[in-house]
């Protein structure tokens, strides 16, 4: 578990301040993958910089595992630290070393003897599918081994928690979708809490269950990724989703006098009803769908959708209701 509270981190050069992180608080569960979503300059490095103390906070409480990272020693610290691995955007590999000399080498730190790291070393190189590349040098592996080499390493010592800086972000999208299936399936098979920061938002979609955006330093939404996406107005789902062109459709040739122009957004059990049938049997308004999308956000089906509703004024009134009730109604965008 990785509790933050009121954490702020000013960076001091030369008489100059700038504020990274401000009175941030989130907390995330044992055994939960958590994302934090940012634009570049956010702070989201530094916030992850926190949790192991890679930065110290200005102010503010860490706790990881229960443990108050603020309150350890030098050497205390460097214990907590084995229970906390860390992959990078650039993986940090050492270019000198084999990837087995890579993966190894925090258990040598540790002092763990040479036959239990060999066997270590072996059992993670399975884990991460590159037995062969035992002896290989990171040169010669692509941008999604190395970062299956940096996961092995991150997992040697048997951290609780895992912190990924980015780890992604210079991967293509095929071998991101791979390299986050094996985060899925290590935080299932042993129970791992990831934390990771990203500014991509198929990131959160795909393997985060809670999320927290950050801007300007500040946590400015958190919660469960679904219901996120599912909020009307969530600053999570503008970022996932680009805005309709509501404009041009408002003067949509053939659209009819008095039609209304809705954003319906649809998560869980809303989108699995058929909300359009509804609308006609109901209320008998008519749907027309111009825009929108729908995909499984794990494993459950999201929709945003632009639609025009016609129908007599007080029908259009009820049904506009009835979404609001169901809570599918994310704006009314327009008269058409
Ligand atoms: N060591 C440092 N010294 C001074 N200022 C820093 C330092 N590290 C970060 N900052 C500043 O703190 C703010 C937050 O930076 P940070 O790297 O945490 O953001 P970020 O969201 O990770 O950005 P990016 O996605 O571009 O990496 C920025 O204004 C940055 O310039």
């Amino acid at each position: 578990m990785i509790e933050l509270r009121d954490v702020s981190k000013v960076y001091r050069h030369g008489g100059r301040e700038v504020t990274a992180l401000e009175g941030v608080s989130l907390r995330v569960a044992p055994g939960e993958v958590f994302g934090v979503l940012g634009h570049s300059g956010a702070g989201k490095s530094t916030l992850i910089r926190c949790v192991n103390l890679l930065e110290r906070p200005t102010a503010g409480e860490v706790k990881v595992e229960g443990r108050d990272m603020l309150a350890l020693g030098p050497r205390e610290l460097r214990q907590a630290r084995q229970g906390i691995g860390m992959i990078f955007q650039h993986f940090n590999l050492f270019s000198a070393q084999t990837v087995a000399e890579n993966i190894a080498y925090p258990l040598a730190i540790a002092g763990w003897p040479p036959g239990r790291i060999r066997e270590r070393v072996d059992e993670l190189l399975s884990l991460v599918d590159l037995s062969d590349k035992a002896w290989a040098y990171p040169a010669q592996l692509s941008g999604g081994q190395k970062q299956r080499v940096g996961i092995a390493r991150a997992l040697a010592p048997r951290p609780r928690v895992l912190l990924s800086d980015e780890a992604t972000s210079a991967l293509d999208p095929e071998t991101t979708r791979a390299v986050l299936g094996l985060l899925r399936d290590i935080n299932r098979q042993l129970g791992l809490t990831i934390l990771l920061i990203t500014h991509q938002t198929e990131v959160l979609k795909e393997i985060c269950r809670s999320a927290a955006v950050l801007e300007r330093g500040r946590v400015v939404e958190q919660g469960k990724v679904i219901d996120l996406l599912a909020l009307p107005g969530a600053r999570l789902s503008a970022l996932c989703y680009p805005p309709f062109t509501a404009g041009s459709w408002s003067v949509r040739p053939g659209g009819r006098p008095g039609g209304r122009l809705v954003c319906l957004s649809l998560a869980g059990d809303a989108a699995a009803q058929p909300v359009f049938a509804v609308l006609a049997r109901r209320f008998g308004v008519d749907a027309t769908l111009l825009e929108g999308t729908v995909e499984r956000v794990g494993g459950v089906p999201v929709g945003r959708l632009l639609v025009e509703l016609t129908g007599a004024p007080d029908a259009l009134e009820q049904a506009l209701s009835h979404l609001r009730e169901q809570r599918c109604l994310s704006e009314a965008v327009a008269h058409a």
